[in-house]
């Protein structure tokens, strides 16, 4: 049977009084009862109500007050866990139970939560006691082999479908985009993802940083392709920490530092038309030195509410944001001022979300295949209309976080062919060409999991003629 031993999660962070403390504290022996409750709760508001997996977390750990945070990290982790292999664990238990899919819901997800920890490494004995599963409950978990033998003998379509716990027109769409390597791809989108930081060059540079939070008592790495990243122990939670209040750093998945690093944004007139809540945009405020002017635009105005928290943190002084309206004229008229005056645009695009299912692995399930073609079609929409902000020499540069070529190069291609006066700049020549070789190949930033430990990423640079 598949082990996957690292517990995944990016769920809410636990309480904890210091980051050093906690690492340190013998952990009290988990409440199973106590676990067993919050992670029915919060996976059933997941699954049987279609609520996001950090929200309903959010919510059942936020009024669960008893539960240690040894405990709230168990319930997150168990979860997340089960929410990346639920299709797996249900075929396993629709094999291994007789009359499972008859059960009601809630024993069949005691059901699951237990199998998804076997499948995780832990003892099938500990996981029948500590969630009290006796009789026939208990023989289905004893029974899982024999299950997991029944999904490796599917013939491989519908195995890999099943085993990568992905819709089938996803699992096709893998196989689509990364060919022999599509187990890998889906394999790695299953784990759980690091921790990274982004540092806030206003403050200082990375080794500073990495001072100051070994100090706080977290340990750190360098991000192996950003220049700008640190990768934090897990278990950290960031939002605790003196430098992160002090804004120091902002977490950001090393394939989103990537992706901003392609902007190369001057200080003069800069546009950020997707903000969102600003991850990208304090990161081009930084090498515009807090100079000229960084519009950045959303039409969520939460997000740049939340943006404009973050900027004042950073120390960044030449955001100015504006919430514009989604589409039609009352949208184009609010880009007016800015028609063909921007040296950068660019356009971090909503898109389907492939790239990030290591921290939203519930996103897979509610994913259809008319929602990616809305997609594409909102995509090139927005480029077109961003476009019209770049000036003569200047750049428009469009990224997503989806592995998807149809969200990716094929809005590129589709953009050039009505475009003729912008052409490609292959992003080696902006990242230069040790890092280009290894973000490529081809002249698109193409980043996925297995290949590159980040996030899936895709972003282009175009060029619009003098
Ligand atoms: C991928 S997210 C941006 C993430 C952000 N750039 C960051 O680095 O944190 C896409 C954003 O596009 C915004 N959006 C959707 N439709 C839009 C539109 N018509 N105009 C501008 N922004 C839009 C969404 O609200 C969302 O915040």
């Amino acid at each position: 049977m598949k082990k996957n031993p690292r517990p995944p999660t990016r769920a809410p962070q636990p309480r904890r009084d210091s980051p050093a403390g906690e690492a340190s504290r013998a952990p009290r022996p988990v409440r199973e009862d106590l676990v067993l409750q919050a992670c029915l709760e919060a996976y059933g508001f997941v699954r049987h109500e279609g609520r996001l997996a950090d929200r309903a977390l959010d919510f059942t750990l936020r009024h669960k007050r008893n539960l240690y945070s040894n405990e709230r990290r168990a319930v997150a982790e168990r979860v997340y866990a089960l929410l990346r292999r639920q299709r797996t664990v249900d075929f396993l238990l629709e094999h291994a139970h007789r009359g499972f899919i008859r059960l009601d819901k809630t024993r069949q997800d005691v059901l699951r939560l237990a199998a998804s920890r076997i499948l995780h490494g832990e003892p099938p004995e500990v996981v029948a006691r500590t969630s009290a599963l006796t009789g026939q409950d208990a023989d289905a978990l004893a029974a899982l082999p024999t299950a997991a033998r029944a999904l490796e003998s599917l013939p491989p379509e519908k195995r890999f479908a099943i085993a990568a716990s992905l819709p089938d027109f996803l699992a096709r769409r893998f196989r689509e985009v990364f060919g022999a390597d599509a187990e890998r791809a889906a394999e790695a989108m299953n784990e759980r993802a690091p921790l990274t930081a982004r540092l806030n060059g206003f403050k200082g540079d990375r080794e500073q940083l990495r001072a100051l939070l070994e100090k706080e008592g977290v340990s750190v790495t360098p991000t192996p392709l950003s220049p700008l990243g640190l990768v934090l122990d897990t278990r950290t939670n960031a939002f605790s920490l003196d430098a992160f209040r002090d804004g120091w750093f902002e977490l950001q998945d090393e394939g989103s530092q990537l992706l901003g690093m392609l902007v190369d944004a001057p200080p003069t007139r800069v546009v950020d038309a997707c903000a969102g809540a600003g991850g990208k945009t304090l990161q081009l405020a930084v090498q515009m030195k807090n100079r000229g002017d960084l519009h950045a635009l959303d039409v969520d105005e939460g997000r740049i509410d939340e943006l404009r928290k973050r900027a004042r943190r950073a120390g960044v002084h030449n955001v100015r944001t504006q919430v514009i309206p989604a589409e039609g004229p009352e949208a184009d008229a609010a880009l007016e001022p800015l028609k063909g005056k921007a040296d950068r645009v660019l356009v971090d695009a909503p898109c389907s979300g492939t790239g990030t299912f290591r921290r939203k692995p519930d996103a897979r399930y509610r994913l259809t295949p008319e929602m990616i073609e809305d997609h594409v079609a909102r995509q090139k929409r927005l480029l077109e209309r961003f476009s019209q902000m770049v000036k003569p020499g200047g750049r428009l540069i469009y990224g997503t976080c989806s592995i998807l070529r149809e969200e990716n190069e094929a809005v590129v291609e589709d953009f050039l062919a009505r475009h003729p006066d912008y052409s490609v700049r292959p992003v080696a020549e902006e990242l230069g060409a040790e890092l280009g070789a290894k973000v490529g190949p081809g002249p698109f930033l193409r980043l996925a999991p297995h290949q590159h430990g980040t996030d899936g990423f895709f972003g282009a640079i175009l060029v619009r003629a003098k």
